[in-house]
């Protein structure tokens, strides 16, 4: 059988997306990796401060945006609009044949409205196909898909989306036809023993650490629903998943942290 190829899915969050500079940097690493690469980005922190320039109250839950109908014109505004088009221009600038979209362009990712017995989040979508043959066949083509947290529920309604799921989502539906490494970026080292602490990085996290820092609440916030993610992916047939500063991108040795079962 032939060897698959290799592919390379990074996710970027919110407080290097409101930072112009390491945006900057991250994309010039990004665009550098080698062979086929999707980018996935949040931008919760954007969305936050446009919300309340508005008067609107953001309120999160377990890591999720409580979405009514006046956030998702701001979400899909910020995200699949401002945030979205920004990086694909400066991905092509950085000569990467970047495309831009969010789960309705091409129905590549399908969501179901989240149906939760106590907690109303509105718009709020949890993702249930991913569109695996048009994005291969784009990637195989030289594009860069680049994904923002907006999906769509096939009957017309778009649906915020956790975009740290969508990666994961992505990888794991990728992870059928390619080798998938998933990465994701944020503005620390990796996943900390104390989260104050940039030289307390941990190299391996695995369920059991999680468990014991989880309860210590050395693992809090939005960290938590990110290593589920991590821990779910593996577990469906992505290969490598690592977190970390984005450094991590084109330095093999840079500190960070591996996530094992
Ligand atoms: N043990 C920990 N190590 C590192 N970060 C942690 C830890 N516990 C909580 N965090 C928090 O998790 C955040 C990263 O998750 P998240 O807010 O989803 O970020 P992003 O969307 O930028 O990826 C960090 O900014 C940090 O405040
Ligand atoms: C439903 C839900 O919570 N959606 C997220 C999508 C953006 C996101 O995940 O952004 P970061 O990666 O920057 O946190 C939100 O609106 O905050």
């Amino acid at each position: 059988m032939q060897n698959k190829k290799s592919i390379t899915v990074v996710k970027i969050g919110g407080n290097i997306i409101d930072d112009a500079q390491e945006l900057k940097h991250f994309l010039a690493d990004f665009a550098k990796i080698d062979g086929l690469k999707v980018l996935v980005h949040g931008g919760g922190k954007s969305a936050t401060k446009m919300a309340q320039s508005i008067g609107l109250v953001p309120q999160m839950i377990d890591g999720r945006r409580i979405t009514d109908a006046a956030m998702l014109e701001v979400v899909v505004m910020i995200y699949a609009g401002q945030i979205n088009k920004d990086i694909v221009a400066q991905l092509q600038a950085n000569n990467a044949n970047a495309m831009g979209f969010s789960g309705a362009d091409g129905n590549l990712i399908q969501s179901d409205k989240r149906n939760h017995p106590t907690i109303d989040y509105g718009f709020v979508g949890d993702v249930k196909k991913v569109n695996t043959p048009l994005l291969a066949t784009l990637l195989n083509t030289g594009i860069v898909p680049v994904f923002c947290a907006i999906t769509h529920d096939k009957n017309g309604q778009l649906l915020n989306t956790n975009a740290d799921t969508i990666a994961s989502e992505l990888a794991i539906a990728l992870s059928q036809v390619f080798e998938v490494t998933l990465s994701y970026c944020f503005e620390k080292p990796g996943v900390l023993y104390d989260a104050e602490d940039d030289s307390s990085v941990i190299a391996k996290m695995n369920p059991e650490l999680y468990a014991k820092l989880k309860a210590e609440k050395a693992i809090h916030s939005g960290m938590i629903p990110k290593l589920d993610n991590c821990f779910n992916s593996l577990s469906k047939g992505v290969q490598k998943i690592k977190i970390g500063h984005h450094k991590m991108l084109q330095d093999a040795n840079a500190v960070c942290t591996t996530i094992e079962l």
